[in-house]
């Protein structure tokens, strides 16, 4: 039986002697909360994740905040379990955040965003993308245009659609489905995709303006945002500490530690030359991983109370009746890294959806800044201010 103890008017905290809740094998339970939340004093407001470390007195806990309209209740299983960062819930609530942007913009300037997708080839992952990228652009009100190449298509064929998305006035994002078959030129695609449309963030001026002082790009990539934007939502001190990101690819790695740079961490990037990677990640307050490899992150590579952001999606077959024949698992070894941590992002329903998000926030911004509708939420440049900027 649960017992309670009133902390504010606002704040429940319910503390269970039980401890047979359905505990499972992953100590690690479900966290929901958003920056809305106020915490109560017991509670470190710089670090809430502390609370559970700090307060012996409440080894299960579950703390609800009656005063937040969303995500609000923080699960906590046991003193060495990390939360579970929810990024399918924090996605969730950024789609309702922007499909009320879309819908005061059609009130008011008679606008729909629009976002054009140029897939070539027939790779399975990139269709099922794809499909969700345009079940998400339904649900927020965005007008989605998909052009489907075959895989043999030249480059030219991709270019000329891009040419015409470039063109039209009613397509605010392009995102052409990386990888490309390999006959093709990656960088002349990219490069053909106008700036002010790039709503991927992966023309070189954007990046090149991501990386530079005093610049900024006009968008931000959109799983590198996505990582940001949980650590933020989480409220999860950025400032000050030390962030390693392994991998450094131009889509993911490279892209998530120059912003975590511009968030005052200070970054390392381990790649496939880094020797002994597990002494640099040891020393990490922040690790995101995009790497590629299923559980390559060890227990052992994780500093006690470490931040786990896991964008690494990997498929191992399973033999079971599953459909697909297969389940995804991160490049973190969540099983082992969830002991270990402080909180974590798994895998499905961390990063994933994440990116999906920030891909229609991208469109949204792209079309307010075309049609100069206001900035209410955001810098502008539409980057640095998370849609809910966190409570400090
Ligand atoms: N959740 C999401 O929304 C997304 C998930 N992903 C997933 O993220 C992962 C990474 O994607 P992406 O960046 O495109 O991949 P890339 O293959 O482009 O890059 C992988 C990076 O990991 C590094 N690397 C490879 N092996 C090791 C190793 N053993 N130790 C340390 N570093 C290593 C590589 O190093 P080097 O540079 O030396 O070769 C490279 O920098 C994939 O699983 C992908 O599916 C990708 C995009 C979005
Ligand atoms: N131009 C371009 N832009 C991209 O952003 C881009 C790309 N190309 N090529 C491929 C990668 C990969 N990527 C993902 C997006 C969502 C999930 C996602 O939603 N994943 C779900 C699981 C989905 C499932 O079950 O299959 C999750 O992690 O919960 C994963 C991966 C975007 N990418």
């Amino acid at each position: 039986m649960a017992s309670l103890i009133h902390m504010s008017s606002a704040t429940t905290i319910f503390t269970s002697s039980s401890s047979s809740s359905s505990s499972s094998s992953t100590a690690a339970r479900l966290l929901h909360f958003t920056t809305t939340t106020k915490f109560p004093n017991t509670i470190s407001r710089s670090n809430p994740l502390q609370f559970r470390i700090s307060n012996p007195k409440f080894p299960k806990t579950i703390i609800t905040h009656s005063s937040s309209s969303s995500a609000s209740a923080i699960q906590v299983d046991n003193e060495t379990a990390a939360t579970v960062i929810d990024g399918k819930r924090v996605a969730k609530d950024i789609r309702e955040e922007v499909a009320v942007e879309i819908s005061r913009m059609k009130d008011e300037i008679g606008i729909v965003p629009g976002l054009a997708v140029i897939l070539v080839g027939d790779r399975k992952d990139s269709a099922t993308y794809v499909r969700n990228k345009k079940k998400a652009c339904d649900t927020v009100g965005i007008n989605s245009y998909e052009v489907q190449l075959p895989e043999d298509s030249s480059e030219e064929e991709v270019l000329k659609h891009i040419s015409k998305f470039n063109d039209d006035p009613s397509v605010h994002g392009i995102l052409v489905q990386l990888p490309l078959p390999s006959h093709m030129n990656e960088q002349n695609i990219l490069n053909a995709v106008c700036i002010e449309k790039d709503v991927d963030g992966f023309h070189p001026l954007n990046i090149g303006r991501l990386a530079m002082r005093g610049r900024e790009p006009l968008f931000v990539p959109c799983t590198p945002k996505g990582c940001i934007e949980l650590l933020h939502r989480y409220d999860i001190p950025i400032k000050g500490k030390r962030a390693v990101v392994i991998g450094r690819s131009n889509i993911v790695g490279m892209p998530a530690a120059l912003l975590l740079q511009r968030e005052d961490a200070t970054v390392s990037i381990v790649h496939s030359r880094t020797k002994n990677p597990e002494e640099i990640t040891r020393q990490a307050d922040i690790i995101i991983s995009a790497v590629g490899q299923p559980n390559m992150v060890r227990g052992n590579w994780v500093k006690p109370g470490a931040v786990l952001i896991d964008v690494g999606i990997n498929p191992v077959e399973v033999r079971s009746r599953k459909p697909r024949g297969y389940r995804l698992v991160g490049d973190i070894c969540y099983e082992e890294a969830s002991k270990v941590a402080s909180a974590i992002t798994p895998v499905p329903g961390g990063v994933g959806p994440m990116t999906i998000a920030m891909l229609l926030s991208n469109t949204l911004l792209s079309a307010k800044r075309l049609h100069n509708f206001r900035f209410d939420r955001f810098d502008v440049f539409g980057v640095w201010v998370c849609l809910k900027a966190p409570l400090k």
